[in-house]
Order: structure tokens, then C-alpha cells, then sequence
């Protein structure tokens, strides 16, 4: 059992304290977000994530986890440290390290042991680590020896707990062999596969891990682009070519494209990353800009199909960029909804969770409904742009009953064409034939 402290505890801070404390380390969560600590300390989770709430009760009962604001109270006693700041782009399109810079010094401002090992989690450029170890060597006001690991993180938000114990690997880099071995024990009790590295490697495994499965995601959005033209079935297609496990069945669902708050910002800055080591990375640039342009291709079938869509009534169900979460960052959804309503179109969205987390950026531009029924009354279109259960579990027939005509642009290959092809529902979807057994084609 080890006295670890957390700095930064959003997505993944939260997550990695209350599943250290799981596993019985003591655990101290700082962040300078006071009113997220208040919440935390009542055992309330700032953001939803499935699990988490019964785990932080849990362990906060158990007096395992300790929330403060206080970078002293956190940091006076403690000789393992996690940071896990956020890394979002700058405004010049490289990575932001200024909260990593900030929570390196108010680390080195407050350690007080002897030997402490700072572990980074958050995603950072590589050589990052060795800028944090200089940081923090630069503003001690103790004497200590500090020791540097990058730990980077995989999980995902919305299976973010289930990640964090069924991982398929935990990587941890480092150039001190004591220090990554006492990562390691401490990481052992989840029984999962560790691959020790160098720390400049640890940093790069990271990036690429994104970069690869963003491209494998733009890869098979070409492929259902093609699909379409020559009339196979990407659904059929993805399935054939993940039977080859050298391919694999993962990340081949074709869609709008990846969003978040990790992929766009991720490739955007390997991207930086490699150009300021004077290489192109040409896949690379051409998966974003494919994902660019998927982003709209919904839109481009819709104009297509109304040409234009002015006044048209049309209503988004999902707004959150993934389903099981309500984290808006980077949503594909939004800049749909914030693009409808530039073609003058008059938007209403419904999303299970996150709602109020797209009021904050699309504000009064769209309507909001409470319900997928209050969402599609009366309009023109449907436009499904998360693949919540809730709406693939909706029945079709309301479909029919409830909108002026029952016309779906479904961004996600919600419904099976099977089931669609019962229905009176004129269904576009992504890499997969048009379905029309209606008689609104005529429809403009
Ligand atoms: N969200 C995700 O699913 C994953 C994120 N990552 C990486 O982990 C890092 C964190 O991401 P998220 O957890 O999503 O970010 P987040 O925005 O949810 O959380 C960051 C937290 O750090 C706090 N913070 C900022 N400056 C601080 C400071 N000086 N001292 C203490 N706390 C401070 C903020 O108040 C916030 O609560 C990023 O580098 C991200 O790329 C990696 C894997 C998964
Ligand atoms: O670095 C990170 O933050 C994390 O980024 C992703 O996790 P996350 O962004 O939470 O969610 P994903 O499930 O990967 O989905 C990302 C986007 O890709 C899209 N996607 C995913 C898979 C797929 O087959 N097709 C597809 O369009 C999703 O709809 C979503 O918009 C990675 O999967 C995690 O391993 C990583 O830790």
C-alpha cells in the first residue's frame, strides 16, 4: 500500500485515484477546481462516467480517498504523485503544457520527503517528462530527489472504470529503474499485462496508439464512402475484413467521424509534434482531414436530398460525442447543430445526458427537448449523431407516427436495414444502401 497523490482530477484523475484507492493504495486527489472538490468530497462525480459514483462513495467511506484544494495538505507527505492535468491545443495549434508547467511547480513548491517519483498520466508530447522533471528541479524549496515516470493513460470515457481494470496493457516509461519498478508494484494488484519502456518511447506509445485508431476509423469512412457508390454494405464489409485478426474487429464502425476530447487533439498534435522535428506525417494529416470532411457528410445527403435546408425542421438526438458520457468536448454533434443552424435549418436536440453541457456552447441557437418524442414532433428530418442505446432501442413506429414525414439521416448505423425496411421510413445511413419504401421522394 502506497501514499499517492493525485493532481488534476477530471476524467482521468478521478478515475485513477478512486481505482488506486480500489486496489488499496491511500489516495489524496487535489485539483484547483474548488467547487469540483466540494462535490467530490461529498462523494458526488463532477461528470458521469458509469461505476465511478458507487466506487467514490465507496472509497471515500472506507477512508481510502481524500479530496482537497489545498496543494500543501496534498502534497506535504506525499512520495508518489500522479499528474493528470489537462494537455488541450493551444491557440497556435500546438500542445497546451501550461497546466502541466503549473501543477510541476506547485509540486515542487510543496514536496517535503526525501524521494518522490512524479508519474504522468495526462497525454503529453515526448520529451514533456523530462521538461516536468526540470521544472520541478528548478522550483523546489525542499531538498528532495525527484524522479520521473510518463504513465500514459488508455482508457475510454463512458467505459472508463471497465477500462481501467480489464486494460490490455499498462505502459510505464522511465530512465530510473528503481522508480518504474515501484510503479509497477504499485499497478500489479490489477493484474493486467506491464510493458516497462524508456520514457521517450513510453511518450510516443501514447500518441501513436491514438493516431493509429483515428486512422483506422478514417480508413473505414472512406471504404462506407465507397461503399455507397458501388452499392456494397460496409456493416458486411467491416465484419469480413475483422475476421482477419491481423485486422481485428475494433474501431471499424463506420460513422460521422471521431470526435472528443482526445482523437482531434491527439493527431492535431503527433501532427505538431513531427513537424517540429522536421517530418510530414502524411496519413496522418490526410485521416484528419478525411474526418473533416465525414463530419458533414450527413449534411451533404440532407441538402442533396431537400436542396437546401432553410426552415426546415429538424431534430439531432445525440449530443454528447460518445454514448455513456456526457462530455461535449470536440463533439462531432455540435459542430453539426452549430452548422444546421448556419443553413438556417431550426434545430431541436435531445440528448440523454448532455444537455446542459451543449447549452453551454450552442446556447440559444437550437431548441432542447426532454425526450426523443419532444425532439422529433413534427419535423422534417431526424438527424441521429450518437449511438445512445436509448435511441436504438426507440420504437420505429414512432417514428412514422410522430414526424410530418419520417425521413432519418442516421450517423451511426443505429438501426439494422432489416428492421428499418419494415417501416414506412425513407433511411439514410452511413456506407450502406438508401432505403425507401415510402413516397416522399417527391418531397422537397
Ligand atoms: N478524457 C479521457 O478519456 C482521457 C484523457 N487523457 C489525457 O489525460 C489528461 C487529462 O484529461 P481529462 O481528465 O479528460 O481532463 P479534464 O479537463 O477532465 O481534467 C483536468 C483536471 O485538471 C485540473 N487542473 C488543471 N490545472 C491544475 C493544476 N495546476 N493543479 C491541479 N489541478 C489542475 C482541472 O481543474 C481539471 O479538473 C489529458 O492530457 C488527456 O489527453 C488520456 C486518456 C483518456
Ligand atoms: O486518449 C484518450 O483520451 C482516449 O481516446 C479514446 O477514447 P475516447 O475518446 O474516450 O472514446 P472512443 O471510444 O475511442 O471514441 C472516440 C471517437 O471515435 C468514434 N469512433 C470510435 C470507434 C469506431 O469504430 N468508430 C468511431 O467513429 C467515436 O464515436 C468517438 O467519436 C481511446 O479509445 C482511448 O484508448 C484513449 O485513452
Amino acid at each position: 500500500m502506497k501514499n499517492i497523490t493525485i493532481v488534476g482530477t477530471g476524467h482521468v484523475g478521478l478515475v485513477t485515484g478512486v481505482t488506486l484507492a480500489e486496489i488499496g493504495h491511500q489516495v489524496v486527489c487535489y485539483d484547483i477546481n474548488e467547487n469540483d472538490i466540494a462535490l467530490m468530497k461529498a462523494g458526488i462525480s463532477p461528470f458521469y462516467e458509469p461505476e465511478l459514483t458507487d466506487l467514490l462513495k465507496k472509497n471515500l467511506n472506507k477512508g481510502q480517498l481524500f479530496f482537497t484544494g489545498d496543494p500543501k495538505l496534498a502534497l506535504v507527505d506525499a512520495e508518489i504523485i500522479y499528474i493528470a492535468v489537462g494537455t488541450p491545443t493551444a491557440e497556435n495549434g500546438s500542445v497546451d503544457l501550461s497546466y502541466i508547467k503549473e501543477a510541476a511547480k506547485t509540486i515542487a513548491e510543496n514536496i517535503t520527503k526525501q524521494e518522490v517519483i512524479v508519474v504522468t498520466k495526462s497525454t503529453v508530447p515526448v520529451g514533456t517528462n523530462k521538461l516536468i522533471q526540470q521544472v520541478i528541479v528548478t522550483n523546489l524549496t525542499n531538498e528532495v530527489n525527484v524522479n520521473i515516470v510518463s504513465n500514459p493513460e488508455f482508457l475510454r470515457e463512458g467505459s472508463a472504470i471497465y477500462d481501467t481494470f480489464s486494460a490490455d496493457r499498462i505502459v510505464i516509461g522511465s530512465d530510473c529503474e528503481k522508480a518504474a519498478s515501484i510503479i509497477e508494484e504499485i499497478h500489479r494488484p490489477f493484474g493486467i499485462t506491464i510493458f516497462i519502456t524508456d520514457l521517450l518511447s513510453a511518450e510516443m506509445i501514447k500518441y501513436s496508439s491514438n493516431a493509429f485508431l483515428a486512422t483506422k476509423i478514417s480508413f473505414i469512412n472512406e471504404i462506407a464512402n465507397l461503399c455507397e457508390k458501388v452499392g456494397a454494405n460496409i456493416e458486411e464489409v467491416a465484419h469480413g475484413m475483422g475476421l482477419d485478426f491481423r485486422i481485428g474487429t475494433q474501431f471499424l464502425k463506420a460513422g460521422i467521424g471521431f470526435g472528443g476530447s482526445c482523437f482531434p487533439k491527439d493527431t492535431r498534435g503527433l501532427i505538431q509534434q513531427a513537424t517540429e522535428a522536421g517530418q510530414s506525417l502524411e496519413i496522418l494529416e490526410a485521416v484528419i482531414k478525411v474526418n473533416k470532411q465525414q463530419k458533414y457528410s450527413l449534411m451533404n445527403k440532407a441538402k442533396q436530398r431537400f436542396g437546401n435546408l432553410k426552415d426546415k425542421k429538424i431534430a439531432i438526438l445525440g449530443l454528447a460525442f460518445k454514448p455513456n458520457t456526457n462530455d461535449v468536448r470536440e463533439s462531432i454533434a455540435i459542430d453539426i447543430a452549430s452548422e444546421l443552424t448556419m443553413q438556417g435549418a431550426l434545430v431541436t436536440a435531445y440528448d440523454p445526458l448532455a444537455l446542459e453541457e451543449a447549452k453551454q456552447i450552442l446556447g440559444e441557437k437550437i431548441q432542447y427537448a426532454l425526450s426523443i418524442e419532444e425532439a422529433i414532433t413534427n419535423t422534417d428530418m431526424v438527424f441521429i449523431a450518437t449511438d445512445w442505446d436509448e435511441f436504438k432501442d426507440f420504437p420505429l413506429e414512432k417514428y412514422e407516427m410522430l414526424m410530418k414525414h419520417p425521413i432519418i439521416f442516421d450517423g451511426k448505423n443505429s438501426y439494422s436495414l432489416d428492421e428499418i425496411s419494415e417501416y414506412n421510413i425513407e433511411y439514410y445511413s452511413v456506407g450502406r444502401p438508401f432505403l425507401n419504401k415510402s413516397n416522399f421522394y417527391n418531397l422537397k
